[in-house]
């Protein structure tokens, strides 16, 4: 299959032209039926792009839009508290507690990121007395955050078996038997807030990179994200789809497919520098003893590599530069431009005016 370069839209960012790239559209309403030619579409995305829309609007699927609107409420809430209070417990673990602004590598050369980020943990929040700061531990905000997490599993676990469908995988080797629901694993629910980010700004945006996940599913109203398609030499936008879930294929399911899947790379950028941005991501990992062979050819645990690329993300650009590619990029190859680390030219005019 070829991968997809064509460009049919684009749209004017910092005084340059930019393709939006086109991505298929899976129904959520037809996978839970498996039907066959939804089940194929479903493979092709993923043996291509790596990304996909998943449609959510109807009825079986709206309700997890509706989840997500509770939840971009909370966010809105919880990040507009004091850095003290967000940052009561910290990081407790790579998958749980909250990141400020600045603590990874940011979108262009020599910048910290632009964004702060809660990360709610699926087995943390079946505990008695999840790890949560003060402001979001009351019932109503956990419940909120619960049923989405619930919500997530159910979209990403209905993808995942359509791809074992699709991959003719039965019995114990069907994906979804690596991601059983009661077995310890880093999956988790990531809420982010970009913060406005000048292209001046010191903090920037969400350094490029692939999802250490099986599946991430996100949710954003907001332009910013970027992909570069298997093949394509350029970041290109994603649109926002009303209605609409955007997936992506990570590392980890691209090692358990055999290196067929495609991880695609992705970054964000402030699209409006002026907007706060808002996104959530539920990552859909594989159970901690998960085994499978990586891009380095190692036979490893889904937890080792969870943990080594999750060290490789917040690692200075330096220490970056000495980890194998495969880290930051699970393994794909880029062919790259070598503009894509420069802050656009409007950005540095802005930045000679200043
Ligand atoms: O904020 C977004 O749109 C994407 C974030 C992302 O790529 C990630 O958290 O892995
Ligand atoms: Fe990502």
């Amino acid at each position: 299959m070829a991968p997809i370069t064509k460009v049919e839209e684009t749209v004017q960012w910092t005084g340059k032209t930019v393709p939006v790239y086109a991505m298929e559209t899976v129904s959520f309403e037809s996978l839970l039926s498996q039907e066959p030619a939804e089940v194929e579409k479903v493979l092709r995305c993923c043996e291509t792009a790596g990304f996909f829309y998943l449609d959510m609007r109807g009825i079986d699927g709206r309700r997890y839009l509706e989840d997500q609107q509770n939840t971009i409420a909370l966010m809105k809430r919880f990040f507009a508290a004091s850095l003290e209070e967000k940052n009561q417990y910290g990081l407790v673990a790579p998958h749980l507690g909250y990141e400020p602004v600045g603590s990874r590598t940011g979108v262009f050369s020599d910048t910290k990121d632009g964004y702060e980020m809660i990360k709610v943990s699926r087995d943390e929040i079946q505990r008695d007395s999840p790890h949560l700061p003060e402001v979001l531990k009351n019932s109503a905000d956990m419940k909120t955050i619960e049923t989405s997490i619930a919500g997530c599993n159910i979209a990403t676990k209905t993808i995942l078996s359509a791809l074992s469908t699709a991959m003719g995988l039965t019995g114990a080797k069907r994906f979804e038997n690596s991601h059983r629901n009661a077995r310890p694993s880093s999956t988790t629910l990531a809420m982010m807030h970009y913060i406005p980010s000048p292209a001046t700004a010191q903090n920037i945006g969400h350094q490029k990179h692939t999802d250490i996940s099986t599946l991430t599913l996100l949710f954003t109203e907001q332009w910013g994200l970027q992909i570069r398609p298997p093949g394509a030499k350029e970041f290109g936008f994603v649109r926002p789809e009303p209605g609409c879930a955007i997936v992506n294929v990570g590392d980890s399911l691209r090692f358990a497919s055999g290196m067929k899947f495609q991880s695609c790379i992705h970054r964000v950028v402030p699209f409006d520098p002026t907007e706060h941005r808002y996104s959530i991501a539920y990552f859909l990992r594989a159970e901690d003893d998960t085994m499978f062979t990586d891009s380095e050819g190692r036979y490893i645990t889904a937890g080792q590599w969870h943990d080594e690329k999750f060290f490789a993300f917040t690692d200075s650009a330096e220490g970056q530069a000495m980890a194998p590619p495969s880290m930051l990029l699970g393994g794909m190859v880029e062919e790259v431009d070598p503009e894509e680390l420069i802050a656009p030219q409007v950005i540095r005019d802005v930045a000679v005016e200043a």
